[in-house]
């Protein structure tokens, strides 16, 4: 493969975007942001990764977009959303873009002031809907962008590497992601280098469990089955084929996979710590942790205090985006 020249214009710097469409026809949902801190051109492909992330808000709220990127952002650039300062910190030199997804979600009905409807189809998917979302994205900025990871074995053209950031469900479906966990096109979607998986689901079976009465309320219960049906199906066979902990992480099947990163905080009140732990078992288990760097971060403060305050998110993605060059 060659690289072919991005075909929409973003050579001028400093740009942020609005939202783009990543399918054809345009939907919603199916739409991300980019933001690059210098023009594309000025970011080599050996020395610098994109970060991708992926929000969360349990597949369904409809509130957390995007933008849930932009306070990590705002700590990384001082002038944000100019990027006067990008030269300051060593890090962000090594970063080329930004992109940031959505994907569409499973239905909302009792949602207080945007409730889902029946006939939005933005809004009524289920399993791998959102995580087929996120390969379609993947696909597009691999046209787009160049982000295609390809390392160019044969001595041909190369493509930007990518470091992907999950919040909640969105490091769920990462994991999802790189496991092709789900459908086909997942297959074809070039695999990040790292991953910075931050208070995520990774066994669904273990996060009903611990969130089912008596040691939660009835309505607690209620509220965590409905997540989970409501994303999943109300086959509870089909909840530990889905969660990352069934995945294989092996070198056969995740190649590129250099680094883990697993951040959660004790203060947070809606994903246990027993998740992650499930997940470093897994990890370890397949070889993780000797030559492939598996690293757990304790964060500080509520579940979503992490991306609204995003200094934790921008201090994780400067040390990975150091530690894979440096
Ligand atoms: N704001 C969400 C709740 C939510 O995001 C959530 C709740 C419990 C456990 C994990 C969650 N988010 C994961 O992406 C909602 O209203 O459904």
């Amino acid at each position: 493969m060659t690289a072919t020249p991005p075909t929409i214009a973003h050579q001028t710097t400093p740009q942020t975007t609005s939202l783009l469409s990543y399918t054809s026809p345009a939907t919603p949902l199916q739409t991300l942001e980019i933001w690059l801190p210098r023009p594309l051109s000025a970011s080599s492909l050996e020395t610098t990764v994109w970060i991708v992330y992926i929000h969360g808000g349990a597949w369904r709220d409809p509130e957390l977009t995007s933008s849930q990127l932009e306070p990590t952002l705002r700590r990384l650039f001082p002038a944000f959303p100019s990027f006067e300062d990008a030269g300051s910190s060593r890090a962000v030199k090594h970063i080329a873009g930004f992109a940031s997804l959505n994907y569409r979600l499973s239905p909302y009905k009792n949602h207080p002031t945007h409730p889902s409807d029946d006939r939005d189809e933005s809004r009524n998917v289920t399993h791998p809907a959102h995580v087929g979302d996120i390969a379609k994205a993947l696909e597009w900025l691999e046209r787009e962008y160049n982000v295609t990871g390809n390392s160019g074995q044969t001595g041909g053209a190369r493509g930007y590497e990518w470091v992907g950031v999950g919040h909640s469900c969105g490091a769920t479906m990462l994991l999802q992601l790189v496991t092709s966990m789900g459908q086909a096109n997942i297959l074809s979607v070039c695999r990040p280098v790292a991953l910075i998986l931050l208070a995520g689901i990774y066994d669904l079976p273990v996060f009903l469990q611990n969130h089912s009465a008596p040691k939660v309320s009835t309505e607690t219960q209620r509220v965590y089955t409905e997540i989970i049906e409501g994303a999943f199906g109300t086959d509870k066979r089909r909840w530990l084929s889905a969660s990352p902990v069934a995945g294989d992480y092996s070198p056969e099947t995740w190649s590129k996979g250099r680094m883990v990163v697993l951040a959660h905080s004790k203060e947070d009140e809606l994903v246990e710590e027993e998740q992650v732990n499930r997940l470093v078992e897994v990890l370890e288990r397949q070889g993780w942790g000797v030559g492939r760097q598996l690293l757990e971060r304790e964060l500080k403060g509520g579940h979503d205090f992490v991306w609204e305050d995003g200094e934790q998110v921008a201090a994780l993605i400067e040390q990975v985006t150091l530690m894979l060059f440096e």
